[in-house]
């Protein structure tokens, strides 16, 4: 999908955006607290913290699953903040999504899963759909599931069958709320590879939310920390000169360094 950006500009900027929820006892909660961050084309970037501390709700507030209290999200040159409904849709083309728990559709295969998204768009005729889906599942290796169901299949192949979909409408960006979560290390490990590659290979730029910081190590080249819903603060992983602030920033110390380098695809490890 083409984007309305000019170079040098931020793919992703989320600006002074802040989300709150009603608690159910009356009054709300701050999850998100006046983030400001950007997210470069190309970027794998991270967001780590602690349980709760508001990593989720910050990536889903980038597609607007979750529609910020106040502040803007600017994708690809698009406020999607000042959009209206049916712009919204469009620009959403532009943002795949892959979660911890796959939410593949049960009861249709693989292939009606990936191609589902592309008949609701509708602007696809029908062999050019069927091109699309067998190009998706292609790029996963899941070609040869097309007709399994969901239920048929192993944790690493509902994912990659929901990557599958989350890219079927060419997207230039993929949020990923915590999807190894669910998976072995083994399993974790070639979907990594599969992410990495797309990032490389077809240049879609990824933010992702884990919790292992060996599954951001491996993948990210830019991460920022989260705490009580406020950035502590960000760094590029190779930057291994410049004082981290927070703990987990300095235990990803580690992961930039020649060390980790060293050993990155031999094992990642779930800490
Ligand atoms: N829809 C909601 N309604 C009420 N509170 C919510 C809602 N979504 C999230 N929260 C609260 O906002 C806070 C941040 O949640 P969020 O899921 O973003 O954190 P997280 O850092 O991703 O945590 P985890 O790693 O445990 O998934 C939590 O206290 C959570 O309970």
């Amino acid at each position: 999908m083409s984007t309305h950006t000019t170079p040098g500009d931020p793919l992703i900027r989320i600006d002074g955006a802040s989300k709150s929820f009603a608690l159910p006892r009356g009054g709300t909660f701050e999850a998100v607290k006046s983030v400001s961050l950007t997210v470069d084309k190309g970027d794998v970037f991270g967001l780590i913290g602690k349980s709760g501390a508001g990593k989720s709700t910050l990536l889903r507030l980038i597609n607007l699953l979750e529609r910020p209290d106040s502040g803007s999200i600017t994708v690809a040159g698009r406020e999607l903040t000042a959009l209206n409904k049916r712009e919204l849709r469009d620009a959403r083309q532009n943002i795949g999504m892959i979660f911890q728990q796959f939410n593949l559709l049960q009861n249709a295969t693989v292939y009606e899963n990936v191609a589902f998204p592309l008949r609701i768009h509708g602007t696809l005729n029908a062999p050019r759909l069927a091109a699309r889906v067998l190009e998706c599942l292609e790029l996963v290796g899941l070609a040869d599931k097309a007709e399994n169901y969901p239920a048929q299949l192993s944790g690493g192949q509902k994912q990659r069958a929901a990557i599958a979909r989350a890219l079927a409408s060419r997207p230039d960006v993929l949020l990923c709320d915590e999807p190894t979560s669910a998976l072995d290390a083994e399993t974790t490990r070639s979907l990594l590879d599969t992410l990495r590659d797309i990032n490389l290979r077809l240049g879609v730029t990824i933010v992702i939310v884990s919790h292992e910081l060996s599954v951001l190590g491996a993948i990210c080249n830019r991460v920022a920390v989260i705490e009580d819903g406020a950035l502590a603060e960000q760094f590029a992983l190779a930057d291994t000169s410049s004082a981290r602030i927070t703990a987990l920033g300095r235990e990803l110390a580690y992961y930039g360094s020649e060390g980790f380098a060293a050993t990155a695809w031999k094992g990642i490890e779930h800490v």
